[in-house]
């Protein structure tokens, strides 16, 4: 294509944007600040792995694709289809306004949370990395720049036997001798004398003892070699998560999860104020403004928003940033692939106060399959300096394994 180097620098230079490799990205980038890259398209595919993985693409009329992740949730591609000519013709590096017109363009379907922000947020993944590959920098540094080099990784663990304690603190030791874990987490809303999911939610004593009697399995068998929280799934009264708080007091849990709905906020504050147990919760809340009283009202001591579910990169910084003002440390939730998984670590790197991101795919098998390069190693996801990112889908695995009647999306 014959592009004379020393004319990237001429700032009367005419080339296109399509013309540029990405090699010589940076140095129209800085001519330029690519200011006429212009989005084009917006595609999905949906991967089945241990959840309906959204995968999402942003096209640019630079060459340039941006992949990005949105949480699970039934109709989502056809929502980020329904948005596709909202963004069409935007600049991709304007992410605050992009997302706040898809807010605003969206407003009368239910911006604010569910799965349209869900949606939003998948796009908002992709244009992160799209930013970054225009401007030749990691998301991360997008962000602010690095607090760390790498992010610690819990494990979200599953015994055979759920209910059995001893299973449990099994697994416990298998995940952090085998796997190189040193954070995990397991439920608590098993059955305990009762069906799953049928739960009287008002727990006898004989109940409350069992849920304990887990939490000290787990904990005495790591013995310190590596931190358990434990999720209740918003399965309980506030009389028995209460009750169950205390209970295990003396087991040092690294944090409690979910143990009522959060959206009961005084119930929530009461239960995180009576106990030396810390008590984590956000998983199923959106935007920042979802995020408000809890933090104001000290309501959590761990917040864990889901990046992929509730707004994004950016707004998930804005949620550590409003945890930090608290002294209240993130947790991220997290089921994605390695795309959003990554996402997550990115901001975890860029923010003070990351705890870790979880991990919820180990019993897969093939999680790590989806993209050419190693994600998680001993516990731990090392930031890559690579542009966005960071990562290569590996478009044949993707393929492999679409959910059943998806199509594939254009090839970066
Ligand atoms: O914190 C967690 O990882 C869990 O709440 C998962 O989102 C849930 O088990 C998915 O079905
Ligand atoms: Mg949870």
């Amino acid at each position: 294509m014959g592009i004379d180097y020393a004319d990237l620098h001429d700032p009367n230079a005419e080339y296109t944007m399509r013309e540029l490799s990405s090699e010589t990205m940076g140095v129209r980038a800085k001519r330029g600040g690519g200011r006429d890259v212009e989005i084009t398209d917006v595609q999905t595919t949906m991967v089945d792995g241990n959840f309906p993985w959204t995968l999402v693409r942003v096209y640019t009329d630079a060459g340039i694709v941006g992949t990005g992740e949105a949480y699970w949730g039934a109709g989502v591609p056809e929502i980020i289809a329904r948005m596709t000519p909202f963004v069409v013709g935007e600049n991709p590096l304007d992410i605050d306004r992009l997302f706040e017109h898809l807010v605003q363009k969206m407003s009368g379907e239910g911006s604010i949370g569910g799965t349209v922000i869900t949606a939003i947020s998948g796009i908002e993944i992709a244009l992160h990395d799209l930013a970054g590959k225009i401007l030749e920098l990691p998301a991360y540094q997008l962000l602010g720049g690095k607090y760390r080099d790498s992010v610690r990784v819990y494990c979200d663990c599953h015994a055979g036997e759920e209910e059995d304690p001893q299973a449990n603190a099994d697994e416990a030791e298998r995940v952090v001798e085998e796997l190189g874990y040193d954070a995990l987490k397991f439920d608590l809303d098993v059955p305990s004398g009762h069906e799953k999911d049928k739960a009287n939610r008002h727990l006898r004593n004989k109940e409350i003892e069992h849920k304990a009697e887990i939490v000290r399995a787990v904990t005495e068998r790591l013995d310190g070699r590596a931190d358990a929280a434990f999720d209740c799934h918003w399965a309980f009264t506030g009389g028995s998560a209460k009750r169950i708080a205390r209970a295990i007091e003396d087991h040092d849990v690294w944090w409690l999860e979910d143990p009522v709905p959060p959206e009961n906020h005084d119930v929530q504050r009461e239960i995180t104020r009576g106990t030396t147990t810390p008590i984590a919760a956000g998983e199923n809340v959106y935007r920042k403004h979802g995020y408000r009283r809890l933090l104001e009202e000290q309501a959590v001591d761990v917040v864990a928003p889901d990046l992929p579910k509730m707004g994004g990169m950016r707004e998930t910084r804005k949620v550590a940033d409003m945890a930090d003002s608290y002294y209240v440390p993130v947790a991220m939730h997290n089921v994605a692939s390695p795309i959003g998984t990554m996402a997550s670590a990115h901001v975890g790197a860029a923010i003070p106060n990351s705890l870790a991101v979880e991990y919820h795919s180990y019993q897969l098998g093939w999680w790590a399959d989806l993209v050419e390069e190693s994600v998680i190693q001993e516990g731990a996801i090392e930031i890559p300096e690579q542009p966005g990112l960071g990562l290569t889908l590996d478009m044949d695995a993707v393929a492999e394994h679409m959910v059943d009647g998806e199509e594939l999306f254009a090839e970066a």
